[in-house]
């Protein structure tokens, strides 16, 4: 079990953020031909797009296999999005952009680009693609035109609505896609502009608003995930991921500065972007050798409620997939690349199928686990963001056969959108929580540390009390003693707030986990029934939670057996390694696999920790409740009508349930829509099950 949401099959209410209409296309685009101007094909030197004629790839034989594989077929582009619809239903916006530099100019290639209807087919097998976006393959086609329609009211919901945000390059080696996300002099990326409006947003806000932004900025390399914001050029560390109830998954240990200004941030980035790595390759003179990710974390503070919502905009420049390139470093990067990205699209693929059948168990599971890759996107991918994939693609030309390996890549990558085109996600946007409530645990921590401090100062001066003083001494004795009296009466009081705030927060972590849990919140919220019949389904809840720990035990202790198998084999047949440099390669990665085992078993125990709490919760106000009951039974009969536990009154359940004890204890309030639900949070420590 995990904290995605799994994708809703239907596609009834679809609903994503719709093109813009105001950025209007360029009107060279008219003809159904893409047509080049030819005096703008100057191709700097950068811009060398190589293609490697000893190698040609292969055409495929049969059409795209999604359902879009056949002509004239018109796949529904993205519906408007209603603003006030929420949670928000439909599919992940998809949009493909050629490199204008990767056609010969004046010659026809084998694909013809309609940018009115959004629409893409091969001139040799018919083949016909319908996305939010088909970009021309103009070279004077700005990336503010291209940010416009594919990611500025995505954007807008990021700031405005406490939704998250998403956007990925997907395509081939030397496509576009950093150029589309970084920009180049002259002409700002999606980073740069989605930041403009960040900043607009933040400086023009005239609300009672206040804003904290902050930032991280990660590349996973050969599997590793490294902080490019590191102070201490750790570019080696690999950080660790962890499940997290709340954004769906946290990096341990990875560089979030808090960011006070827009220069500031740019600055930071173009750090990052200085670490990234990049080499040459056959295909393009300065490839992204990883993944990148940048995660901006907006908390949008609204002073009047004394309230904040956080929304998270998540920005990935993926490495492009790619054959094998002469540089044996090269090949190995571009194993683990082109591993994540099959990884990806393996999950884009099962996503898409749970959307589009119709047969039960047919979303069971999803492999996020298969990558880094992946399990940073999974929270994006299952629910928890909109999002907003930009395709790039090469067209190559005709009759070249240089260009095969452009063109069967360029399927590829059509194939994979078509397939994200069919994922139909259900966004919620995130809870708004009242403000201050990390500040208690910073308080306690502060609490404890000066504990801790006059713990130290007591026993330094009752050493140096006891070390025998001359009868001069007597009177600073005694003002030590009086001092040391003084300390530990503040050392008691302090103990006392502190226990009353581990008190508060405890309530509060009890509170949010029954809030978070859809399941407990329908029992415990749903204004009709008795309280018999809740309590039989929080029985039932019980039973099932139980279920689920032993189901949990049981997987740990098969992953463990798992481990120590490949353990003894490794032992077994480490005595006669083969030197070959390959087989290493896939050693090391078999030991990231058996370490990834070991973090999903840690990660798994500490699931069990949370649900070992909810359980005494359960255990805890069961007992209330059973009190509670056979208060209000005797109350009844003795007709004492004023007893604060009293039970269900036929004509008014909902009031019953306000004088609930039990739901009282949890400050639960019959069951509202979910937007008006006043759900606190203490930092980290919310739990879903
Ligand atoms: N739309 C475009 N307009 C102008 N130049 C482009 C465009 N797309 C790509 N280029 C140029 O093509 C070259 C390769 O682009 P880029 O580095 O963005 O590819 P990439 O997909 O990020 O490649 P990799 O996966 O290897 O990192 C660059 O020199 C870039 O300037």
């Amino acid at each position: 079990m995990s904290n995605q949401r799994t994708p809703l099959r239907s596609r009834s209410s679809l609903g994503n953020y719709a093109p813009s209409s105001s950025t209007p296309m360029n009107s060279s685009t008219t003809s159904t031909k893409p047509r080049i101007n030819i005096t703008d094909l100057r191709r700097p030197p950068s811009r060398q797009f190589r293609t490697d004629s000893s190698r040609p790839g292969s055409r495929p034989g049969s059409r795209p296999g999604s359902s879009l594989g056949t002509s004239n077929i018109s796949r529904p582009a993205t519906p408007s999005f209603s603003r006030n619809q929420e949670p928000y239903t439909g599919s992940i916006s998809v949009s493909i952009r050629p490199n204008p530099y990767s056609m010969n100019p004046g010659q026809q290639g084998p694909w013809q680009i309609d940018p009115f209807t959004n629409s893409i087919s091969n001139t040799s097998d018919y083949a016909s693609f319908n996305f939010d976006n088909v970009f021309p393959p103009h070279t004077d086609l700005t990336n503010r035109e291209v940010y416009q329609k594919t990611c500025s009211d995505m954007i807008r919901n990021f700031l405005n609505n406490g939704y998250n945000g998403t956007v990925f390059a997907y395509g081939m080696t030397g496509s576009g896609k950093t150029y589309s996300m970084k920009g180049e002099s002259g002409d700002p990326g999606i980073v740069e502009l989605a930041i403009d409006d960040i900043y607009r947003k933040i400086e023009n806000d005239n609300i009672a608003k206040e804003y904290n932004l902050s930032v991280n900025y990660l590349e996973i390399y050969n599997e590793k995930i490294i902080d490019l914001l590191s102070p201490n050029n750790a570019s080696t560390m690999d950080l660790k991921i962890r499940d997290d109830p709340v954004q769906g998954t946290k990096i341990v240990g990875i560089t979030t500065p808090s960011i006070s200004s827009k220069e500031q941030l740019l600055q930071l980035i173009k750090k990052g972007d200085i670490n990234r790595k990049t080499s040459a390759t056959d295909f393009n003179a300065r490839s992204s050798r990883s993944h990148s990710i940048l995660q901006l974390r907006l908390a949008s503070i609204d002073l009047g409620s004394k309230t904040e919502q956080f929304s998270t905009l998540s920005l990935c420049d993926l490495a492009g997939s790619e054959r094998a390139t002469s540089s044996a470093e090269r090949r190995k990067e571009g194993a683990f690349i082109n591993k994540s990205l099959l990884a990806l699209s393996t999950v884009i693929n099962k996503l898409s199928s749970a959307s589009t059948s119709n047969s039960p168990g047919a979303s069971d599971h999803i492999p996020y686990r298969d990558s880094k890759l992946t399990r940073l996107l999974q929270p994006a991918l299952s629910g928890s963001s909109l999002v907003s994939i930009l395709c790039t693609i090469h067209l190559g030309s005709a009759g070249n056969s240089s260009n095969q390996q452009c063109i069967s890549e360029t399927y590829n990558t059509l194939r994979f959108a078509a397939r994200a085109k069919d994922i139909v996600i259900n966004v919620e946007k995130n809870a708004t929580t009242s403000y201050g409530s990390a500040d208690s645990m910073k308080v306690i921590e502060e609490l404890r540390r000066t504990i801790e401090a006059q713990k130290n100062e007591i026993s330094m001066l009752k050493v140096s009390s006891f070390s025998g003083r001359s009868s001069s001494q007597g009177s600073s004795l005694v003002s030590e003693n009086i001092r040391i009296a003084e300390l530990e009466a503040d050392n008691r009081v302090l103990k006392e707030k502190i226990e009353h705030f581990t008190r508060l927060i405890d309530l509060h972590k009890t509170e949010t986990v029954i809030l978070k849990n859809d399941a407990l919140n329908d029992i415990l919220g749903s204004g009709s029934g008795s309280s018999q019949a809740m309590m039989a389904n929080l029985e039932d809840f019980y039973k099932r939670v139980n279920y689920e720990m032993e189901e949990y035990k049981s997987y740990i202790q098969h992953l463990e057996t798992q481990l120590r198998n490949s353990h003894q084999s490794n032992v077994i047949n480490g005595t006669n390694k083969p030197q070959n440099d390959d087989i290493n390669f896939m050693d090391s990665d078999m030991e990231a696999v058996l370490k990834d085992q070991e973090d999903e078993i840690l990660q798994l125990k500490e699931l069990l920790k949370d649900k070992d709490h909810i359980i005494k919760t359960l255990t805890k106000t069961s007992k209330i409740r059973r009190l509670g009951e056979s208060n209000a039974a005797n109350s009844s009969k003795h007709e004492h009508k004023s007893s604060s536990f009293r039970t269900g009154s036929p004509e008014s359940p909902i009031k019953d349930k306000e004088n609930d004890p039990f739901l009282r204890e949890f400050n639960i309030s019959p069951k509202k829509p979910k937007e008006t639900l006043d759900i606190t949070e203490t930092s980290g420590i919310t739990f879903v099950i």
